[in-house]
């Protein structure tokens, strides 16, 4: 969410914001509800003052005098509420679009409709040359017995899948090699819940523009977080962070849950794009300065970018367009892996600086070194994501037996096997 004050300052910043990022808000109704809501405002506040002066005139005034001011202070009575009423259906209407607007991108974001406009800034590695027909990651895992798509469907329906054996202790692997890397970087490791509240999609804003790729509980008033940032987000809502507290670094894990309700058709073969998935999360909270945001991310797309490198796979980095990157990004940088059954990059990670657009949705606060109470900022990335880093990993490291060289740095997970 802006701040409101920043609305009514910038009202062609937040237009040209929403038209870049293809958002369809309207700015000026915000404005005049705003006018009205400070108008109602004010009528609310003298009607309050009249009132109290009527009680400490009451005490002086004659028969007749009290019975004037008693009349005059029932009429005002009812003045006033009908104001408050009127001033909350305002401000709710305030709210309702004030959760729509746009966070300015930088000004170094391309400007585009979609991914389309996005710019590769860097790669790294090279596509493997294989000596002989490499296969896609659903033949090698199928044909290791590493994997149930049929059996699994039979469970939990479309785009459903189940690890087995040594797919799985990768897929294990995966996580507590990255967990362990945070962690060498001061991170708090910290698991958190999947099954979320409405007010928590709200702080993160997934809600209201998402709700349609959410899993909703309704039974329970509960839904299906699609990534730990929800939980994230949420887990110091309405607490005020001491300066000390600062950078709040956590790496956190859970499982995540799509609908993916816009991408029936695609990725519909394999381990690429499924309803449920586990995700480290690279998540940061940090005073409300864009330097110390800009170097956050920074360092966290360094660490997606050491993982990548550690376990040798190549990868491009692209600057995310305005279209692409989502309502709340100041900036977003995907990182896409090389898939070779594609013969092309596909996204693996994504990197995004908020600033406080989150920190006010959520009530994020922190008291800053003159004693001010600010809203804090927010960055995250993914740290890995499987089962589809997984589906990357298989195919770059097969070999023509169809057996999987194991990256160096996970063989210690993997009982210091090389090959499996
Ligand atoms: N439906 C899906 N199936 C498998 N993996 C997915 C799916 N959706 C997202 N991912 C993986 O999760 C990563 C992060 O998802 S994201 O929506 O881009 N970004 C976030 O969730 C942020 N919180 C940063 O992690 C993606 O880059 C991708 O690797």
């Amino acid at each position: 969410m802006l701040d409101k004050r920043f609305v009514r300052e910038n009202p062609d910043a937040v237009k040209e914001a929403a038209s870049s990022k293809g958002v369809a808000v309207d700015v000026d109704a915000l404005l005049s509800l705003d006018e009205s809501g400070r108008s109602l405002q004010h009528d609310l506040d003298n009607a309050q003052a009249r009132r109290n002066s009527i009680s400490k005139e009451f005490g002086k005034a004659d028969a007749a005098g009290k019975d004037q001011l008693r009349a005059e202070s029932t009429k005002l009575g009812d003045e006033i509420s009908k104001l408050k009423a009127d001033l909350e259906v305002n401000l709710a209407d305030q709210r309702e679009i004030l959760l729509r607007l746009p966070q300015i991108p930088w000004s170094g974001a391309p400007i585009g409709a979609d991914e389309s406009a996005n710019t590769v800034v860097r790669t790294w590695g090279a596509p493997p040359e294989f000596d002989f027909e490499p296969r896609d990651h659903v033949d090698l895992a199928e044909s290791r017995g590493w994997v149930e798509f049929a059996r699994a469907r039979k469970v939990a329906g479309e785009r459903a899948y189940a690890l087995r054996g040594d797919l799985m202790l990768l897929e294990r692997a995966v996580h507590s090699y990255a967990l362990d890397l945070l962690v060498r970087q001061d991170f708090v490791p910290i698991s958190v819940p999947a099954l979320v509240r409405e007010q928590a999609l709200v702080g993160t804003g997934m809600f209201p523009g998402h709700r349609a790729e959410t899993y909703e509980l309704p039974a329970d008033d509960t839904f299906l977080a699609g990534t730990a940032e929800v939980a994230l987000v949420g887990l110091h809502s309405d607490e005020i962070l001491e300066l000390r507290d600062l950078p709040l670094k956590y790496a956190g894990m859970s499982p995540c849950f799509r609908r993916e309700a816009g991408s029936a058709g695609r990725d519909v073969r394999g381990l690429l794009r499924v309803h449920q998935f586990e995700k480290v999360e690279q998540f940061v909270i940090c005073e409300a300065d864009p330097e110390e945001s800009a170097r956050w991310h920074a360092a966290l797309l360094a660490s997606a970018e050491t993982v990548l490198q550690e376990l040798g796979l190549a990868y491009e980095v692209v600057e995310c367009a305005t279209g692409d990157m989502g309502l709340g990004k100041v900036r977003m940088n995907d990182i896409n892996t090389w898939l070779p059954s594609l013969g092309q990059y596909r996204e693996t990670h994504s990197c995004s600086t908020l600033g406080t657009w989150q920190g006010r949705r959520a009530n994020l606060r922190y008291r800053d070194a003159e004693g001010k109470v600010q809203f804090a900022a927010t960055l995250n990335n993914t740290a890995v994501a499987t089962p589809r880093l997984l589906a990357a990993l298989l195919e770059n490291f097969q070999t023509a037996d169809g057996k999987i060289a194991v990256p160096t740095v996970l063989q210690p997970y993997m009982g210091g096997r090389e090959l499996i």
